[in-house]
Order: C-alpha cells, then structure tokens, then sequence
C-alpha cells in the first residue's frame, strides 16, 4: 500500500503531466519550426507530450536545448536537436517551454532549483512566446513564500565570496554557495563553469504593493520588489545570470520576454490551471 508521502508524489507527477500536455496541446501550433526545450523534471512531459504528437507534426521542427540534461531529453525523443547559437541574428525561436520553481501573481518566476538558468534564460528570451508549465506548488502570490531556498544566483567561483558579501549588504539572510550532489566534494558546478549561490529574500513586492502601501521597492526595509531586487542584483560584479525572470510594468511585450505570457499549472483536482498576462505584440 503506497503512503502518503508516496500518493502525494504521485499526485504532483500527474499534475506536470497534465499541465505540459496542456501547453503542447495550446502552444505547440503544427506550422512552427523552432522550438525552445528548458530542464527541470517538469519539462520531461513537455518532451514526451510533444513527441506523442508524432512524426507527422514534428518532422519539420527543430529543438533547442537549455543544458545537457534538455539536451538528453529531445535526443532520447528522437526529435530533433539545434543549438540557440546556431540561430541565426535576427531570428526567433517560435515558442519555448520551461518549468519553474515558483511563480508569483504576476507572472514572475524564480527559476534554478535545478542549476539551469543562464541557457534557460538565453532561450526562453529568444523565442516569440515563451510559455511555463508547473505543478500547483509552485503556485504563489509572491517570489519568496513557498520557495524558501533563496534565488538561485549563476555566479564565477572566484568572485563568490564577494558576492556572498553584497547579498549579506542587500538584506539576503544566510546566501550560501550551493554544494554538489552527495558524493561530489565543493560546489555544484553549472553546465557553464559556474556555481550557483542561493540567496533567500524576505517575500518580494510587486508594483501595486508599493502603490498601495506607500512602500518603498528598493529594499530599505528589508523588501524589496522583484524589480528592483532583479536590476540589483544583475549588477553585483561577479554575478553571470540571476534566476528572476521577470518583466517591469509597461514593457509587457511577448517576444523576448523573460515572463512567461502563459503559466499552466497541474492542480490537485485533475484540472490545469492557465493564467496569462496582458501583451501588446505578436501572440
Ligand atoms: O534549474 C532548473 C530549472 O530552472 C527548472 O526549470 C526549475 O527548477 C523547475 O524544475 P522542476 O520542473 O523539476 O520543478
């Protein structure tokens, strides 16, 4: 007899699946030819709903993988495999998939529990629409709530120490280098060189929590809205790429968005969840 821990695992498998066969089935459209494949255990069903659909419609497609194990994962598929540095400038891709870790009421996401975000960010930013498919835990009104690991942060080994230093001086309580999977001495080591620092914030504004309350968005009290905490810490020498996506107010664009113009989540109750944000552009 399967416990609890184990039916709630189960329950959480389900909802991904149903939730990427979902996204396939909205966002996958048979005449596109270029699409973005992120990584994570999520995106495992995005691969596998896409390749159901079968030779017919994916024949003339081509994927672009976010790190080696997305790059496995379409091999593996039979489907085919392109690199976003071979697509040429001033080319987009057509649509990308990728999961995340947690996904606030705007449509930001914190992403990187799985030591991929540079290439995720590089390829979610190259496609026309990029779209996330989760499971309902990651559901949050704000950044910080249910993901209490911190923000995933790619950074240079050699500057580590002193962008553990800044993230103390920002308010960040305890960030910590991330250390390798058991077994593995010193730190995790990204499918870039890089190491991943996690760097827990107090749960981040969004605008119209500054609007309402008079707050300020720079963290002076110790929160900091998403924006603001982004452009920060994007800034910190040493730093290569952040796992914040996100997007300001009135810059709410599709293409080349690192917000998602489409969030699906798995719920509990079998049904898929959609939320999508306003855009002006192409959809
Ligand atoms: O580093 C990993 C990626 O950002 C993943 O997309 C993210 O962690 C979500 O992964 P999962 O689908 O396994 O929850």
């Amino acid at each position: 007899m399967a416990t609890a821990a184990q039916e709630q695992a189960a329950l959480v498998e389900k909802s991904k699946r149903l939730a990427a066969y979902q996204a396939v089935k909205d966002y996958l459209l048979p005449e596109y030819t270029r699409i973005g494949i992120g990584s994570g255990s999520t995106v495992v069903y995005v691969v596998e709903a896409i390749a159901a659909l079968g030779p017919a419609v994916t024949s003339n497609m081509s994927f672009y993988p976010t790190g080696s194990q997305s790059e496995e994962l379409i091999e593996a598929a039979g489907l085919r495999l392109q690199y976003i540095s071979k697509l040429p400038a001033g080319q987009q891709l057509d649509v990308a998939f990728d999961g995340a870790d947690e996904v606030d009421d705007d449509l930001n996401l914190i992403k990187g529990g799985g030591a991929c975000l540079w290439q995720e960010k590089i390829v979610a930013t190259s496609a026309k629409r990029f779209v996330c498919v989760a499971d309902f835990r990651k559901l949050s009104a704000r950044l910080g709530t249910t993901w209490k690991k911190g923000i995933p942060i790619e950074v240079l080994p050699m500057a580590a120490p002193r962008v553990l230093d800044e993230l103390v001086r920002m308010g960040s309580q305890n960030p910590r280098i991330r250390p390798g999977l058991p077994g593995k001495a010193g730190a995790i080591v990204t499918d870039n060189g890089m190491w991943i620092i996690d760097a827990p914030f107090a749960p981040l504004r969004l605008p119209k929590d500054v609007d309402s309350a008079n707050h300020t968005d720079t963290g002076s009290d110790g929160v900091w809205t998403v924006d603001a905490l982004a452009d920060r810490l994007i800034k910190i020498p040493g730093v290569a790429e952040i796992g914040l996506f996100y997007g300001k107010n009135g810059l709410e664009v599709a293409s080349g968005a690192q917000k998602p113009v489409a969030a699906y989540f798995g719920m509990a109750d079998g049904s898929v969840e959609v939320r999508t944000r306003p855009i002006r552009g192409d959809k």
